[in-house]
C-alpha cells in the first residue's frame, strides 16, 4: 500500500502542529509509530486517504459518526443551515428542538444545556454537582476518560493511558487531592472510599458502560450499588454518556441498563459529527446553572445552529426502525466470526467485549472487567494487528484501549471483508 502522501503531510504537520496531530490519540505512538494516514474524503462506512487508498472504517471519528460519513440527510441539514448563517449569538428554535429530542430519548433529563464538547459537558456537571451539594471531592473510576480538564486528568484512560501519562503534568497537587479514583466494577473499594470520605464527596462520575479502556459492561448490580452508596452519603451520581448516548438504542446507556443518574453528560453522536456537548438532569439540580442559579457556565459557540441542525438530523436518522438491531446483528457477526476463525486456526489469546455495534478486541487470555485487566493485555500484538488490518484496508483506532464502532452504513459485505482481513492478520501474528 502506497502511503507516501500521508508520510509527506505528516512531516509537514510535525513542523507546524505539536506532535503533528490535534488530539494525541490520533498519533500512532501506541501501535509502533509511523505516519498516521491522512484522510481526504469519507462516504458511508468508507474513507479514502490522500494516496487514494480505501478503508472500511471502524473508528467513526472516535464515535460521533454513527450514521457513516456524509450521510445525505445530515449533509443536507448542515448545508441548509449554513446558507442561513452559522452563528447568531441568540437563542434559536433548533436548540429547543434538539433539547426536546434528547429529553424524549433520555427521560432522566428535565432540562439540558448545550456546550461545544464532551469535555465541557462533563466539566459543567462537576461544577453543578459541587454547587448543589456544597462539597468538593469527585470520585471516579480508574482508566475512564472524561475529557481533558484538570480534575479528570488524574488516573485517566484512553489517550492519557495510551501515552503512559494517566496523571497529566500541569495538574496541580491541590486539584489531584480533589479526586478519588477506585477500580470499576468493585463495590467494596467504592464502599471503603465512601466510609472514609463520604461526607466530602460531591459526586460519583462514571461511564455507565465504559468506552475508554475498551468497551466494558458494568457487572450486574454495580451501577445500582453506585447509586445506593452515593445517595446514602448525600452525593450525586453523574453518568458520562459522551460515548454511550444513542449508541446502543435510541436513548442512553441508562435506558439500556435501566438505571438512572442525577446528572448526565453527553456528546459525540448528538451533534451528528459537528462539535457538541450537552448536560442535563433533574430540574432542581440543573437550576443551579446561571442564569437561574449561581453556577456559571457559558459559551460563544454553545448551541450553535450548525451543530444543532446536524444533531437533529442525526437523531432523526437514528429513529429509523430496526437500525440499532442491524448494528447489533452485524457486530455479533463480526465478533463471532473473528473468535471462530481464531479458535479454529490460530489460537491467539483473543478476547472481544461487545455491546451492540461497539466492541473492543484485546489480545488477552483473561476477561476484561476493569482497567487493570485492560492494561494487562498485549500492546505489541495489538499494534501489529492494527497495522496489518490497515494494510488490508480496515481502519481501527490506533490504541488497544479504544472501541470499534459500527455505523448504520456498514453492510454484510463490509463485515465479510473485515473478517477476511482479520483472518489474514491473525495468520501473520500466529507465525510470530
Ligand atoms: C466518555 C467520554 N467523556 C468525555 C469525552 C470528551 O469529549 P470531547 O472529546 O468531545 O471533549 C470523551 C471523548 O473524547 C469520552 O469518551
Ligand atoms: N477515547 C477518546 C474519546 O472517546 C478519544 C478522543 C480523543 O482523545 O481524541
Amino acid at each position: 500500500m502506497n502511503t507516501q502522501t500521508s508520510e509527506k503531510l505528516y512531516a509537514e504537520a510535525l513542523e507546524n502542529i505539536v506532535g503533528g496531530v490535534n488530539s494525541p490519540s490520533r498519533a500512532y505512538a501506541a501501535v509502533g509509530g509511523g505516519a498516521p494516514v491522512f484522510m481526504k474524503k469519507g462516504k458511508g462506512a468508507y474513507f479514502w486517504d490522500e494516496d487514494g487508498n480505501r478503508y472500511i472504517d471502524y473508528l467513526a471519528a472516535y464515535g460521533p459518526i454513527i450514521t457513516g460519513f456524509a450521510h445525505p440527510h445530515i449533509t443536507e441539514a448542515i448545508k441548509k443551515q449554513a446558507e442561513r448563517g452559522v452563528l447568531y449569538g441568540t437563542p434559536t428554535r433548533l436548540e429547543t428542538e434538539l433539547a426536546v429530542m434528547l429529553k424524549k430519548g433520555i427521560p432522566s433529563l428535565d432540562e439540558v444545556r448545550f456546550t461545544n464538547s464532551g469535555t465541557e459537558a462533563v466539566m459543567s456537571t462537576v461544577r453543578v454537582a459541587r454547587a448543589f451539594t456544597g462539597r468538593k471531592i469527585i470520585l471516579k473510576f480508574a482508566g475512564s476518560y472524561h475529557g481533558h480538564f484538570d480534575l479528570v486528568l488524574v488516573a485517566a484512560g484512553s489517550g492519557p493511558s495510551t501515552l503512559g501519562s494517566p496523571d497529566s503534568a500541569g495538574v496541580t497537587e491541590s486539584t489531584a487531592q480533589e479526586v478519588l479514583t477506585v477500580p470499576f466494577n468493585n463495590v467494596d473499594t467504592l464502599q471503603h472510599a465512601f466510609e472514609k470520605w463520604g461526607s466530602q464527596i460531591a459526586a460519583v462520575l462514571v461511564e455507565p458502560i465504559v468506552g475508554n479502556f475498551g468497551m466494558v459492561r458494568p457487572q450486574p448490580g454495580f451501577l445500582e450499588a453506585v447509586n445506593e452508596i452515593a445517595h446514602q452519603a448525600g452525593a450525586l451520581v453523574i453518568y458520562d454518556e459522551v460515548i454511550t448516548n444513542f449508541r446502543f438504542m435510541y436513548g442512553g446507556a441508562q435506558n439500556y441498563l435501566g438505571v438512572t443518574p442525577d446528572l448526565t453528560a453527553m456528546g459525540k453522536i448528538i451533534g451528528g459529527g459537528l462539535p457538541i456537548g450537552a448536560y442535563g438532569g433533574k430540574r432542581d439540580i440543573m437550576d443551579q446553572v446561571a442564569p437561574n442559579g449561581p453556577a456559571y457556565q457559558a459559551g460563544t459557540m454553545a448551541g450553535n445552529p450548525l451543530s444543532m441542525a446536524s444533531g437533529i438530523a442525526c437523531l432523526e436518522v437514528l429513529q429509523t426502525p430496526g437500525i440499532y438491531e442491524e448494528m447489533d446483528r452485524l457486530g455479533k457477526k463480526l465478533e463471532e466470526g473473528m473468535l471462530a476463525v481464531n479458535e479454529e486456526k490460530y489460537h491467539l489469546p483473543v478476547v472481544i467485549n461487545r455491546i451492540g455495534g461497539a466492541m473492543t478486541l484485546y489480545f488477552s487470555s483473561h476477561p476484561i472487567t476493569n482497567y487493570e485487566e485492560a492494561k494487562d493485555t498485549d500492546s505489541e500484538l495489538f499494534g501489529r494487528f492494527f497495522k496489518l488490518m490497515l494494510e488490508r484496508g480496515v481502519n481501527l483506532a490506533p490504541s488497544k484501549y479504544e472501541a470499534w464502532f459500527l455505523t448504520t452504513e456498514h453492510t454484510e459485505k463490509d463485515i465479510d471483508d473485515t473478517l477476511a482481513a482479520a483472518d489474514d492478520a491473525f495468520a501473520k501474528l500466529a507465525k510470530g
